[in-house]
């Protein structure tokens, strides 16, 4: 004879949680029935996934047959969970071991189930106290990309990843709005190839030391690096928008790139030194260690690298703009073209202190960080940037914000889709967007893999972290450099 365990049960919507009904579950069919509840009592018009108050999936008999009286069951339209997902949860909600929160702030954003995983594998790693995927979450290698990590007392190199100070800059341009695109496409030259300008001096302005890196300085690199004049679509606050010194026709040039093969060496070094110790885990150095503070001065050498980066790739930029001899400009030629507004990195480490003064690790990879006013979200070469200020204390969501819309699609899904979905005409569709900007790239599998249905929907991540953040402004991409053979 079959039992019946009657239930009581809140079933809640995972989008709205405050859309929730009481209802008894009987055990057998437990599926259909909460798609049922969901769909009479909540609206839902399509439930999908169904998950518990720990943030897990329940796909199992078994995994219904933990559900005890008074849980709390969360119903999606296929969205993942969102809230806090506790790690090895008991079925009283209690930790059953001493992993970190996981924090996924995604709810209209697609998010990808690798994705979600190794996020909270990252949680379960020793000294990670808090893991926040934002709205542009994503899989990388091991762990995910879109993420910050608060770590006590240690740093974890794969955390940050290798591309150490990627980031963005962004500069007012002293120019207005009317000039031709065309003309000005035609002028930039590429921006891939090596810069012949006096890098000595440059790197010394900077405090840096010469390195076999330098071949690179100035240049753009490939990926989803790139170089993009915007003009403002609109001004939602205009008093925060004035103070940053922009007006309405304004041209601004949004530079995104790294420390090129510097970080990565510094990556490299660090995974193949760690033998053995390079375990699922990775590799991580205690506080005050001498793997430690050597890390932490190549870290930190990498960042000041991709900040001058950034700034020579724009003065580059501003020089073929203008006509003038790109070896021979400098930073105080550049303060005439151009003012610095915002210069970010998504991708490095730093300590702050927490909500209680402890001092604790902020490891972005792939995050804005959100303690240093206005930052750029962008969407991709064919959709808006926003420029949004963090708005509360910034401690839930670890101090960071999504550092733009984040991939879709993997490279070779959107290489593979986008090819065939233009075949011939590829280059020429592509090389404008619908929002009638212009786009330099001349590999064709980086114009594929970089196209903007690529990339999740920029509107989706904004109203994602609508309750953390104001926009400031709207801009509009009108040219777009990625890569220019000469
Ligand atoms: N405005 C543009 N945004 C772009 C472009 N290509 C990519 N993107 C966005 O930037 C982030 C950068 O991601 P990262 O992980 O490489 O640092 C990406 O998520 C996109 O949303 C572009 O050409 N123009
Ligand atoms: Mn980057």
């Amino acid at each position: 004879m079959e039992t019946t365990t009657n239930r009581r049960v809140t079933v809640v919507s995972n989008v709205n949680q405050t859309t929730r009904t009481v209802a008894i579950l009987r055990s057998g069919k437990e599926v259909a029935q909460i798609h049922l509840i969901a769909k009479n009592k909540l609206r839902m018009k399509k439930p999908q996934r169904i998950f518990d108050a720990s943030g897990h999936e329940l796909t199992t008999t078994l995994d219904y047959s933990t559900i005890y009286n008074d849980a709390l069951i969360y119903v999606s339209s296929g969205e993942a969970f969102i809230g806090v997902i506790r790690p090895d949860t008991n079925q009283h909600g209690a930790d059953t071991n001493t992993a970190a929160e996981v924090v996924l702030l995604a709810d209209a954003a697609f998010v990808d189930n690798d994705a979600l995983s190794q996020l909270k594998h990252t949680a379960t790693l020793t000294g990670v106290v808090r893991a926040v995927g934002y709205p542009d979450l994503c899989p990388g290698l091991r762990f995910p990309v879109g993420a910050a990590f608060l770590v006590r007392d240690r740093v974890y190199p794969e955390l940050i990843g290798g591309d150490i100070g990627c980031g963005m800059t962004l500069y007012r341009l002293n120019l207005n709005a009317n000039f031709q695109v065309e003309k000005v496409a035609n002028r930039l030259k590429s921006l891939d190839k090596e810069w012949h300008g006096d890098k000595e001096s440059f790197l010394c302005a900077n405090g840096l030391m010469p390195s076999n890196h330098d071949v690179q300085l100035g240049t753009i690199g490939g990926g989803n690096h790139f170089a993009e004049l915007q003009v403002v679509h609109q001004v939602v606050d205009q008093s925060v928008f004035e103070q940053m010194g922009l007006k309405s026709n304004d041209v601004v040039l949004l530079v995104h790139s790294g420390s090129r093969s510097l970080g990565k060496s510094v990556l490299d070094r660090v995974l193949s030194s760690s033998g053995d110790k390079r375990v699922k885990d990775g590799v991580c150095y205690l506080e005050n260690s001498p793997d430690f503070n050597s890390y932490m001065e190549s870290h930190d050498t990498a960042c000041v690298w991709a900040r001058c980066n950034r700034e020579l790739i724009a003065q580059r930029f501003c020089a073929m703009l203008t006509a003038q001899d790109e070896t021979l400009v400098s930073s105080k030629w550049m303060q005439t073209i151009a003012t610095k507004l915002i210069d970010i990195h998504h991708n490095h480490v730093e300590l702050r202190s927490e909500r209680d003064g402890e001092k604790i690790w902020v490891h972005r990879k792939g995050a804005a960080p959100s303690d240093r006013g206005v930052v750029p979200v962008p969407g991709s070469r064919g959709a808006f940037t926003y420029l949004v200020r963090p708005r509360g204390d910034q401690y839930g969501n670890a101090f960071s914000l999504p550092h733009g819309a984040g991939r879709k699609w993997t490279r070779n899904k959107a290489n593979a889709t986008v090819s065939e979905k233009y075949k011939g005409s590829m280059v020429n569709v592509l090389s404008k967007t619908d929002l009638g900007s212009t786009v330099i790239c001349e590999d064709r599998n980086l114009l594929a893999e970089e196209a903007p249905e690529a990339y999740k929907d920029i509107q989706d991540v904004v109203s994602d972290i609508s309750n953390i953040v104001d926009v400031i402004a709207i801009m509009k991409p009108i040219l777009t450099y990625k890569f220019r053979r000469e």
